[in-house]
């Protein structure tokens, strides 16, 4: 940063630091509103491009000394940034590709403006919380070692409206600060959607200045047939940097229009090998994969104040959805020519590992439901005959998962997650690969035999009415069918123990000490499978799930009926028998 400084600022408060266009989408005006806008969801309209407010070059840019809140502006550029509301056309005979869709509009549209050689973008529902938060993307972006061939910094995302225990792991720690900043020492991070810093050309699918070729071909059958874009292209390219925008006339405006009108991009690279990625739920790993696939690295950037901030999905069933839509798109990638075992020419061996890894993790939540499952076993009668694995095999099952865990642990220490964050994470897995991953699958199966896409469900952003509780939204349940995986395996876990107490009552005398220790590891799995799915239990609890404790009565209730039951379906059994 002091380097940074050193080298761009000027004594006058001004910077010659390159400019950086920033990007804010929104699907929704009303649920996401901005301020200026009118109501074009679906909808069939021309593009529409409103500048809000206008570059100011000239005049005065230094604040005042002494402001009324006693902070001093006097060494500050106080000018704000220019302000352009853009809506892409949206015509009911072409497809508006969502988020990507309208990230390249801008893309297009600020390119005819200021064509700045960075780009930042956020979802609307996240916003900047440190200042210096540009700048330090900067600082990886100019670095004299890769800086050049690095396309993108990622930031974590963060959220300020997560319940203080976290419960349904909505900070993803595990995740961000172990995975992502793991992924530095490869190519770097994956580009997660928001808060991410690019460097354009590189969103234009030109190479990375090793692989670069001298005559790159920048013609309309690649990037559309605007010639002023073009022009702003193969400007890009050279680097040709103007900081100021040309003035605001009526043809630029009708030019950027024209850039954003929904037939625009039809027939060209967009959508393919430029811009963002169309055609998938989640745009974003797949863009990062694209570009990470031509060379370029990326960087992955945390802050010590956050450098963004952003709305999480706080009750389990939203959740759960924005869940089945990154993994169901993760799914889409894996079944695309974007496959990472066939896609990406020069992408690093590990770093194409990794890609796998985030592609096809879904499916394995398959084989972990049928494992949650198997405590039903403990409701079979006695006579049907299970064949037990072999000890050694058990032994090899439990070395690696002792493995696996240790590696965990030492990767959690690593990266500073705390133990809290490490377990929800935990907690959290077992609840989506009962519910949301298999749907996910399942959407999956379906999206190859009808080529029918996942629905994007913008996830709500508002808080419930009630305003005493902040975290009122957390306790609001909904039910949809993926929860039923869940729920039927905990009903089962719950029974298993239930006939298990009531195992030990009608055995007790008769059971040698191998069964009861067989007894005692299956209740231990019981137990376990318990723990893990234990916000789950409060999830549908509702309401009532205010008071945890709640639960701690509720299931030795639960356990004593279905052990009761037990005996007294065995005596009757018994009684009806011997007459
Ligand atoms: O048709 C659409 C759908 C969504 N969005 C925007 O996409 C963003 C993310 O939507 P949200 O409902 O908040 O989903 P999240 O699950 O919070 O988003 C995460 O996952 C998305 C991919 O699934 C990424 O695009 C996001 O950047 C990432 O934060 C928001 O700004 C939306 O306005 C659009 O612009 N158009
Ligand atoms: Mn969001």
């Amino acid at each position: 940063m002091v380097a940074l400084r050193r080298q761009y600022d000027l004594p006058d408060g001004t910077s010659t630091l390159p400019g950086i266009d920033v990007f804010v989408t929104t699907a929704d005006p009303i649920d996401e509103p901005i301020d200026t806008t009118e109501i074009h969801r679906k909808g069939h309209h021309a593009g529409i491009v409103k500048v809000v407010l206008d570059h100011s070059v000239r005049g005065h840019n230094l604040g005042s000394q002494a402001s009324t809140h006693n902070l001093n502006f006097a060494n500050t550029d106080v000018r704000l940034p220019m302000l352009v509301y853009i809506s892409r056309g949206k015509n009911p005979s072409y497809d508006h590709n969502k988020k990507a869709g309208a990230l390249n509009a801008q893309l297009r549209a600020s390119a005819l403006l200021s064509n700045a050689q960075f780009i930042i973008n956020f979802d609307c529902d996240h916003y900047i919380n440190n200042s210096q938060a540009l700048r330090a993307a900067m600082c990886f972006m100019l670095d004299q070692r890769q800086g050049d061939s690095t396309a993108f910094v990622q930031f974590p995302q963060r959220f300020d409206n997560v319940d203080p225990s976290d419960r349904y792991g909505n900070h993803n720690r595990v995740f961000f600060d172990g995975t992502m900043l793991a992924l530095n020492g490869l190519q770097g991070p994956s580009y997660l959607g928001t808060g991410c810093m690019f460097r354009r050309i590189a969103l234009y699918g030109i190479d990375p200045p090793e692989w670069r070729h001298d005559n790159i071909v920048v013609d309309d059958k690649r990037f559309g047939s605007s010639i002023p874009f073009l022009d702003s292209v193969s400007k890009a390219i050279n680097q040709e940097r103007s900081t100021i925008p040309p003035p605001i006339s009526e043809t630029l405006v009708a030019e950027m229009e024209r850039v954003v009108s929904a037939s625009h991009d039809k027939a060209t690279g967009w959508g393919k090998g430029v811009g963002y990625i169309y055609d998938i739920a989640t745009e974003d790993i797949v863009t990062g994969f694209r570009i990470h696939g031509q060379g370029w690295r990326s960087m992955y950037c945390t802050m010590e104040r956050d450098a963004f901030c952003g709305i999480a999905p706080i009750n389990l069933t939203e959740r759960l959805h924005q869940i089945v839509r990154w993994s169901g798109g993760s799914l889409e990638m894996f079944f695309s020519l974007n496959n990472p075992l066939i896609g990406g020419r020069r992408i690093q061996s590990l770093q194409r590992v990794s890609y796998l890894n985030m592609t096809v993790y879904p499916v394995t939540s398959l084989f972990i439901l049928l494992y949650a499952l198997s405590p039903v076993m403990w409701l079979i009668p006695d006579e049907v005959y299970i064949q037990r694995p072999f000890t050694k095999y058990v032994v090899f099952l439990l070395v690696i998962i002792l493995m696996i865990h240790v590696i965990g642990w030492l990767e959690i220490k690593w990266a500073g997650v705390t133990w809290l964050d490490y377990w929800r994470n935990e907690q959290f897995f077992m609840i989506g690969s009962t519910s949301a991953y298999p749907a996910a699958v399942l959407h999956m199966v379906v999206n190859l035999l009808t080529k029918k896409g996942i629905h994007f469900r913008v996830t709500s952003k508002q808080t419930a009415a009630d305003t005493n509780d902040k975290f009122a939204d957390l306790y609001d349940m909904r039910w949809v069918p993926m929860l039923i995986p869940t729920t039927v395996v905990l009903i089962a876990n719950v029974g298993a123990i239930g006939v298990a107490m009531g195992k030990t009552i009608v055995y007790m005398g008769a059971w040698t000490i191998a069964q009861k220790t067989h007894a005692a590891l299956g209740l231990l799995f019981n137990v376990w499978i318990m723990v893990l799915l234990y916000p789950f239990a409060l999830a549908i609890m509702g309401r009532w799930a205010k008071r945890p404790v709640i639960l701690l009565v509720l299931l030795p209730v639960a356990f004593t009926i279905v052990c009761l039951v037990y005996v007294a379906v065995h005596i009757l059994l018994l009684s009806y028998l011997t007459f």
